[in-house]
């Protein structure tokens, strides 16, 4: 495909959101495209399948070429023959009934037999673990299981284009690094052409990439080799995060130029690299930090079940104390929104009860729950339902008869908070999906309330946000003592920000101790799905010790942003 100098605009924008943007992919590349928040890459994978300018309209100047075909005059029908897309946000891409007919739903369009498209159905059901769930509405799919279920609709139908939007956001660990296995699969077998657009560098270099493309500020800043870009500081300078054995590898000051391989975990190397990590990494044992206050909410002896759906827990007890910072893991499936929804009431457990600060939360309505414990769900677009960011913000708070003078000064401090503040007289759907999210977790915070479980927070976010944001929770945390659940699948975030993780396994809680503790035992990071960092890899491989050597650096680079 090519990109010859190509501008675009939005209808809604008053400036182009694209900028003189030139690129060739060669048929079988495969392409990351990074970049912060906002900079554009949505926009410019948008226009790979077509959608820009076929079904959402802007000015655009210049010419895009893809499998041959000028975009601006092809169908969007035509070009969608050639590029298969998984969507940042899967759930606008479901069209049927039950998961297995959309993942069937590319080759009915092609007009392939019954019996080879339930073969095929089968086999990538099978390849992406959605087995047991083909006969179920797509829309009460797990996050995850949406995820999978998109991709499997996409993969199915062996497009020369793939385009994916974020494809990990919403994967476990494990799953995660078995997508990357099962893309990489595909472009080698079928010399496929890939193009990923994900903020999870590290997580996509587990598998080689041939090009990295930067864009900052809706141009692009750079496009060249991983061992290329890995060697500059290019991340850094556009807010996003490099991977995390590469700051460790700066850290300890090991020359970058001297090292070989310096995309690939497994072959990385230089003479005396080990020496150096070790001299550099200091003896040192965390404190767990485990119970630092009182019961603030416990459950005792729950069981769930969904009405012809999966047992989800059983005699299930857990207590989060005050204060607490936890991180919620496990595998797509086990149950972690579940468990949200009824520590906020969204729905009814079976049998148990479920009290906060010592009241049963069965007393008490909705409402009433909301203002003690905040929720952000996974997916911004469940939340919202005001046209401006302001009115959203401001929504709890008026059904909540608050005067106007102290929602306007409240809602303000939060939009600040979260980055909005620029953008408050915006209407929200012209922002990206990362910005949508800090509108969510805005509208929570300014309710002020005592628990706030986040799934996936930093979901869809750069290095800067993340950074901002969890910082900015961590430091409520510690002024204001409010207890934070994270639902994640980010074992970056999981180390440096919880100082308790538990994991769920079927039925209930497999393992509750501290993130490091957990990442250390392998039969553990295999239950639940989780998966070694970079850090980990890299210790192993040079025989550090990887609990140590991973504090270490988290704790380096901890300082680093505190200061
Ligand atoms: N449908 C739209 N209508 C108007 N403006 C839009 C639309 N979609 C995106 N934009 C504008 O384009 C900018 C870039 O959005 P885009 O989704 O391409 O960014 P991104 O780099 O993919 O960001 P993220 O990592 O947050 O998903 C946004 O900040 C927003 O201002
Ligand atoms: N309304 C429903 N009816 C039937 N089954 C459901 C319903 N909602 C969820 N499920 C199933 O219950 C299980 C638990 O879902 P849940 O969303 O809690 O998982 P999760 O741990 O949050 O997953 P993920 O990591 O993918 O977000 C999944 O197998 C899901 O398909």
């Amino acid at each position: 495909m090519n990109f010859e100098n190509v501008s675009f605009q939005y209808d809604s924008q008053a400036e182009p959101t694209l900028y003189d943007i030139n690129l060739k992919i060669k048929r079988g590349e495969k392409v990351l495209i990074v970049g912060p928040s906002g900079s554009g890459k949505s926009t410019l994978g948008n226009l790979i399948n077509g959608l820009i300018p076929h079904a959402i309209s802007g000015t655009l100047t210049g010419k895009v070429t893809v499998a041959g075909v000028d975009v601006n005059h092809a169908n969007l029908f035509d070009l969608s023959l050639h590029v298969g897309t998984v969507l940042q946000d899967p759930d606008t891409q479901f069209v049927s009934l039950t998961a297995a007919e959309d993942i069937a739903f590319a080759l009915e369009n092609d007009a392939v037999n019954n019996v080879s498209m339930k073969t095929k159905v089968k086999e990538w059901a099978a390849k992406l673990d959605l087995e047991q769930q083909l006969m179920q509405n797509p829309q009460t799919l797990s996050g995850g299981q949406k995820q999978r279920n998109a991709m499997a609709g996409v993969l199915i139908d062996e497009g020369e284009i793939l385009l994916f939007d974020e494809p990990l956001a919403a994967l476990d660990p494990a799953a995660g690094e078995q997508a990357m296995a099962l893309i990489n699969e595909l472009h080698q077998q079928l010399g496929m052409t890939v193009v990923m657009i994900e903020h999870r560098i590290e997580d996509v270099l587990t598998q080689p990439v041939d090009r990295i493309i930067v864009m900052s500020n809706g141009r692009i800043v750079a496009d060249a080799h991983p061992e290329d870009i890995l060697q500059t500081t290019i991340f850094k300078e556009v807010g996003l995060r490099e991977p995390l054995y590469i700051e460790a590898l700066k850290a300890a000051q090991v020359p970058l130029a001297s090292v070989k391989d310096l995309s690939d975990m497994a072959k990385i190397n230089s003479p005396s690299l080990g020496e150096r990590l070790q001299a550099w990494q200091t003896h040192t044992t965390v404190t767990p930090d485990k119970s630092n206050g009182l019961p603030l909410l416990t459950l005792e002896n729950i069981n769930f079940k969904y009405t012809n759906g999966p047992q989800i827990f059983k005699n299930f007890s857990l207590a989060i104390n005050q204060g607490e910072m936890v991180a919620l893991v496990g595998k797509n499936g086990v149950g972690k929104t579940t468990l949200s929804q009824l520590i906020t009431g969204f729905v009814s457990p079976n049998a148990g009860t479920i009290k906060f600060n010592g009241i049963d939360l069965a007393t008490l309505s909705v409402k009433e729950r909301a203002d003690k414990i905040g929720y952000v769900m996974q997916d911004p677009n469940h939340m919202i339902s005001k046209i401006m960011i302001r009115d959203e913000v401001a929504l709890g708070l008026e059904l909540r008869g608050i005067k106007s003078a102290e929602i306007t000064r409240r809602v303000d401090e939060v939009l600040k908070i979260c980055g909005l503040y620029a953008f408050r007289n915006w209407p929200i759907s012209a922002l990206s999906f990362g910005q949508k999210k800090r509108v969510t977790i805005a509208s929570i915070l300014v309710l002020k309330p005592q628990m706030i479980i986040l799934d996936e927070p930093t979901a869809g976010q750069d290095w800067a946000h993340y950074t901002e944001m969890m910082q900015f929770l961590k430091h409520l945390n510690a002024t204001t003592g409010v207890t934070l659940i994270f639902v994640t699948h980010d074992m970056h975030l999981m180390l440096e920000y919880a100082n308790r993780t538990i994991a769920l396994g079927s039925g209930g809680i497999l393992v509750d101790d501290t993130p490091a503790a957990i990442l250390a035992n392998e039969q553990v990071v295999a239950e639940a799905s989780l998966a070694q960092t970079s850090l980990y890899k890299l210790a192993q491989r040079f025989k550090l010790d990887p609990v140590n050597f991973t504090e270490q650096v988290i704790k380096y680079e901890m300082r680093g942003q505190n200061e």
